[in-house]
């Protein structure tokens, strides 16, 4: 069977995508969902002329140093003067309080000394100073995250400054995960057995479902068994899977059994076999509008095979706009070899090294070593057929 290249793959992915629906949920509930439409402020910001210091607030005119001013009252946040400041007066003023009517100047109270219901301004002020206009942040009606941003910290924050307390969001992708094999035993078992590896993909699939905004639902640890393993499609059908993931059984072995299961469960496949490495066998299809990934059991491949499909996916799902993971040029630490057929993700370590971004391969690149993985911080992608590259040549990689 040919091998289709990661690009192909992704577009076939990407192209089969249907955003999911929008719902709305509280703010507070929103962190980490991505924006299902624009999002226009309800209010300006600041909605008046505010201070921005403690002090004195008064007219330009006034603020020459040695003015002995009439203290006619005070403005604290939240409470603003109901009278205008008239020349040869001040009004004591806090840090976000709005600026009253007639002042246009903030003296800091650093440059003050005050006297009962008189204060002498020690040191000039330059008219204008120290005073956020209206809307400096922003203006009511404007659109200032657009549909398909991640609502990180930042942009959290700002939709709360818009006075939103409801946001419109796509529902959070739900993801079956099912790790496959007879040796396998959940993480934490004693004793662990003969011939028994601890399953660790499961967890660390779960664990990116989570990062990307999504619900992992588990499906456990299912033998090499067919039926066993179609059991387990069904139930993460049945518990409502938008994506069902299935972890080893992916290659060409006696008892590689996810292919036939997920095919035997009506599941229609894009891609079987990739152009890559780690990560060859790996499959991506379809039934309806679930969608199916099953991923190589080796720990690497598993993860690099997520990183490519799996996440971009999820993103895509959620209505982002640029869900493909970004390439970044930076210099390779060590010489490599040409590559060959698969286009290759090395593990690597990227660092700042005298202004630039260097990239340096592990030594050990098998997809089985897990600690590699763990200590790697970067992928370095040769394209196939890359010819030999040396020590500062330009390499893409991809951050992990
Ligand atoms: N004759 C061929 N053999 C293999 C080929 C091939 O093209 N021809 N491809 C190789 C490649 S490349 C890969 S990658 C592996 C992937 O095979 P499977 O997806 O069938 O993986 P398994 O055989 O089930 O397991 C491989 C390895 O990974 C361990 N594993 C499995 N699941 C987990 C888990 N949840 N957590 C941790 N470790 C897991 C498993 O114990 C095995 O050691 O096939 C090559 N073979
Ligand atoms: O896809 Mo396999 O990852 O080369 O070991």
């Amino acid at each position: 069977m040919a091998l289709t290249s990661v690009a192909e793959a992704q577009s076939r992915l990407l192209g089969s995508v249907v955003p999911l629906a929008v719902e709305t949920v509280s703010i507070e509930a929103a962190a980490g969902r991505v924006l299902a439409q624009d999002l226009a402020a309800r209010r300006t910001q600041p909605p008046f002329a505010a201070s921005a210091m403690d002090g004195y607030a008064v007219r330009g005119a006034d603020a020459g140093a040695g003015s002995v001013l009439a203290v006619i009252g005070e403005a604290a946040a939240g409470r603003g003067l109901p009278r205008p400041v008239g020349p040869g007066e001040a009004a004591r003023i806090f840090t976000g309080a709005p600026l009253p009517d007639g002042a246009d100047t903030v003296v800091i109270q650093e440059d003050t000394a005050r006297d009962g219901d008189r204060v002498t301004l020690t040191a000039a002020t330059a008219p204008g100073r120290n005073v956020r206009p209206a809307g400096l942040d922003f203006a009511e009606g404007h659109v200032l995250l657009p549909a398909g941003r991640r609502l990180d910290a930042r942009a959290l924050g700002l939709a709360a400054a818009m006075n939103h307390g409801v946001l419109p969001v796509r529902r959070a992708p739900r993801v079956a995960v099912l790790a496959t094999g007879d040796e396998l035993v959940a993480p934490g078992t004693e004793p662990v057995g003969p011939d028994r590896i601890v399953a660790s993909n499961q967890i660390a699939i779960a664990a990116m479902v989570r990062e990307l905004g999504g619900e992992p639902i588990a499906l456990g640890i299912a033998p090499d068994d067919l039926d066993a393993i179609r059991g387990r499609i069904r139930a993460g059908l049945d518990a409502g899977a938008d994506v069902i993931v299935l972890l080893g059984g992916a290659s060409v072995g006696d008892h590689d059994l996810t292919g036939p299961a997920l095919a035997a469960e009506g599941v229609a496949f894009d891609v079987q076999k990739l152009a890559m490495r780690p990560g060859k066998p790996l499959m991506l299809g379809r039934r309806g509008a679930v969608h199916a990934l099953g991923l190589p059991g080796n720990p690497v491949s598993s993860h690099v095979g997520a990183v490519l499909f799996l996440a971009p996916l999820l993103r895509a799902l959620q209505g982002e706009t640029d869900p493909l993971p970004r390439l970044e040029p930076a210099v390779l630490g060590t010489p490599l070899r040409a590559n060959d057929h698969r286009q290759d993700y090395l593990r690597a370590t990227l660092a700042v090294d005298g202004g630039r971004l260097v990239a340096t391969p592990a030594s050990l690149q098998d997809s089985s070593v897990i600690s590699v993985l763990a200590a790697s911080n970067a992928l370095i992608v040769r394209p196939p057929h890359a010819p030999a590259a040396a020590g500062g040549d330009t390499v893409d990689v991809v951050r992990l």
